[in-house]
């Protein structure tokens, strides 16, 4: 029997410990602050900062939203984020991305504070992770541990195949899964638009990750008989529902989940998680910038 993962629930109890932190830090007089930026009109993006927001209200974290206009200067943008660094109330700090072509997406990411860089793509922060000194853990690629280590699976001695080489997903997880200890100590490969034979790598997967942010490319055939798979792609496709979309991953779900032993689902898998693990990052940082000890699994 394939296991259909529920992101949702195992989301949920990750949230319930972060409650409980946060109580923690609001009883010694520190509110968690958490400012969202958003430099873009992009349907999907407003999406997911409202939310990112939405999930700050639920858990007594102080949101706060700052929208900048696509067309202004970069200058702006870094204004903005000088303002948030310097404001002590703030302790996470998000620039949704893509931001508009006109801004340099590597100098908004040196812009902000490292400490208070809660999505871990300050290169001090990328470089803690690779060192195995992780201040923040990149959002995705965490969930992604915390979805393995909540459904018993082990990744030790395993050999996984990620598919996606991106700085946000890819790049970090294969160097998560190398790591020492829980969720670590894996064989990872990393594969990506320019691989040869995608389907042989794949199929050696014991773990196969799918971050390569297109439709459906991996399909049942590609799946090791019993693998763990988890579809990290949120694509949207039209359809001709009320919206005009649908979501779909990078898995073809419905062939692939005759091969796998567990799944992980589009809505409902990894994107919960993603959020989770942002709130639990937003909590670590007021805790490691108020001195204020906390207990986060
Ligand atoms: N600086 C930055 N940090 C990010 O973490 C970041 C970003 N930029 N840019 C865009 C991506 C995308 N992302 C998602 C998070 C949750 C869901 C999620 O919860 N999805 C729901 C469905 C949502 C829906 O219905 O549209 C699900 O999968 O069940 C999706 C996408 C974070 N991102």
């Amino acid at each position: 029997m394939t296991t259909i993962i529920d992101g949702n629930e195992i989301a949920d109890s990750i949230q319930t410990d972060v409650r409980a932190s946060v109580e923690t830090l609001t009883d010694a007089g520190v509110r968690p602050g958490l400012a969202t930026v958003l430099m873009s009109e992009d349907g999907a993006s407003e999406t997911y900062v409202s939310m990112k927001q939405r999930a700050c209200e639920e858990l007594g974290i102080e949101g706060s939203h700052h929208e900048i206009s696509p067309d202004a200067s970069a200058d702006a943008l870094f204004d903005r984020i000088d303002e948030l660094n310097a404001d002590p109330s703030v302790h996470g700090i998000l620039v949704q991305m893509p931001v508009p072509d006109h801004v340099e997406k590597r100098a908004v990411l040196e812009r902000i504070d490292p400490v208070k860089d809660v999505d871990g793509f300050h290169p001090e922060n990328v470089g803690r992770l690779v060192a195995g000194n992780a201040r923040y853990k990149p959002c995705t690629p965490h969930g992604v541990q915390k979805i393995l280590a909540a459904e018993g699976i082990e990744t030790s001695g395993k050999d996984a195949v990620v598919v996606g080489r991106s700085d946000i997903v890819g790049k970090p997880m294969a160097n998560l899964l190398i790591q020492y200890g829980e969720g670590g100590n894996a064989t990872a490969t990393v594969c990506h638009s320019r691989t040869e034979d995608l389907a042989e790598k794949t199929r050696q997967a014991d773990l196969l990750v799918a971050a390569a942010g297109v439709p459906e490319m991996i399909d049942g055939d590609m799946i090791k008989e019993g693998a763990t798979v988890v579809d990290v792609g949120i694509n949207r496709v039209d359809a001709d529902n009320e919206k005009g979309y649908e979501l779909v991953g990078d898995v073809e779900f419905e062939s692939a989940k005759e091969r796998a032993g567990a799944i992980t689902p589009v809505p409902g898998g990894v994107g919960p998680l993603t959020i989770a693990m942002l709130m639990y990052n937003t909590v670590e940082a007021a805790s490691l910038q108020s001195d204020v000890p906390i207990d986060l699994p």
